[in-house]
C-alpha cells in the first residue's frame, strides 16, 4: 500500500509490573505509516496499561519507546498523537458544537471541518445538544470526530468500538482505513473482531 508520508513508532524491551506482578516485559513493535497496531488479551493482561505507557502517561518499568527514531519526549510526539480512552474525554457540561471547538482551539487543525466530521460520524444537526443529553454511543462518536477535526497522525484507542452499534462499529473501521490510507497509524484495543480491508494490522497479544 502506497503511504502519504513516513512516520515510525516502536517499543523495544518494554515491561510493566504492578504490584510486583509483571505484566508483561521484553515487548517490542515497531509501526510504521498505514499500519494498525492490536493489542489483545484477557481482562486485567495489561492492555490498557501498556497503551498508557505508549500514549507516554506512565514509564515503562524498563524499555524505550521512539517515535520516528527519538524518544517520544525529545520528539514532535505529543503533537502529532491523539488519545481516545475509556473516559470520552469530552465536557458533558458543554454543546455538542463547543466541545469541539475547544478541541479545535488546542491542536492545529486537520483534514475535516467541524461540520465536516459531524456529518461523519453522523452527528449532523446535534450541534446545540449538551453532551449530558447524548447516548453513551454517540457520545463515543462524538469522541472520534475530535480526531478528524485536529491534526494527528498516530491514534492510540482503549476499546473504541464500546458502546457502539453494528453500524457505528463499521463508520469508525471506516475511518480507520481512511486515516491509515493517508498515512496514519493506529494503536488500538479491542474486544472486537475488526475488519479493516487492505490495512496491515500487526498484533500483540498479552494473555
Ligand atoms: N493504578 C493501578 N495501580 C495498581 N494496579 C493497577 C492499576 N491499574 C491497573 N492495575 C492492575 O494492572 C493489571 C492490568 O490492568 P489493565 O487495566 O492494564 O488491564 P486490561 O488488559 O486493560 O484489562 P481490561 O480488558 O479489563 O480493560 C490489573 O491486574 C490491574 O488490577
Amino acid at each position: 500500500m502506497q503511504t502519504k508520508s513516513t512516520h515510525s513508532f516502536e517499543g523495544a524491551g518494554l515491561s510493566c509490573i504492578r504490584d510486583d506482578r509483571v505484566l508483561f516485559e521484553q515487548l517490542a513493535f515497531e509501526l510504521l505509516s498505514g499500519q494498525v497496531l492490536l493489542l489483545e488479551g484477557k481482562n486485567g493482561s495489561g492492555k490498557t496499561s501498556l497503551l498508557r505507557i505508549l500514549c507516554g502517561f506512565r514509564e515503562p518499568d524498563a524499555g524505550a519507546i521512539r517515535w520516528c527514531g527519538d524518544a517520544i519526549k525529545d520528539s514532535s510526539f505529543y503533537a502529532q498523537m491523539a488519545y481516545v480512552g475509556h473516559l470520552d474525554g469530552i465536557k458533558k457540561e458543554l454543546t455538542v458544537l463547543e466541545n469541539l471547538k475547544m478541541s479545535l482551539a488546542l491542536n492545529s487543525p486537520g483534514r475535516y471541518s467541524i461540520d465536516q466530521a459531524l456529518s461523519k460520524v453522523h452527528l449532523s444537526g446535534y450541534d446545540d445538544v449538551l453532551v449530558q443529553a447524548l447516548s453513551a454511543g454517540q457520545k463515543r462518536r462524538l469522541s472520534l470526530a475530535r480526531l478528524l477535526i485536529t491534526e494527528n497522525v498516530l491514534w492510540i484507542l482503549d476499546e473504541p468500538f464500546t458502546s457502539l452499534d453494528r453500524q457505528g462499529i463499521a463508520l469508525i473501521e471506516t475511518l480507520m482505513i481512511e486515516h491509515c490510507a493517508n498515512g496514519g497509524m493506529i494503536v488500538l484495543t479491542s474486544h472486537h473482531d475488526i475488519a479493516l480491508h487492505n490495512v496491515d494490522v500487526l498484533t500483540i497479544n498479552l494473555s
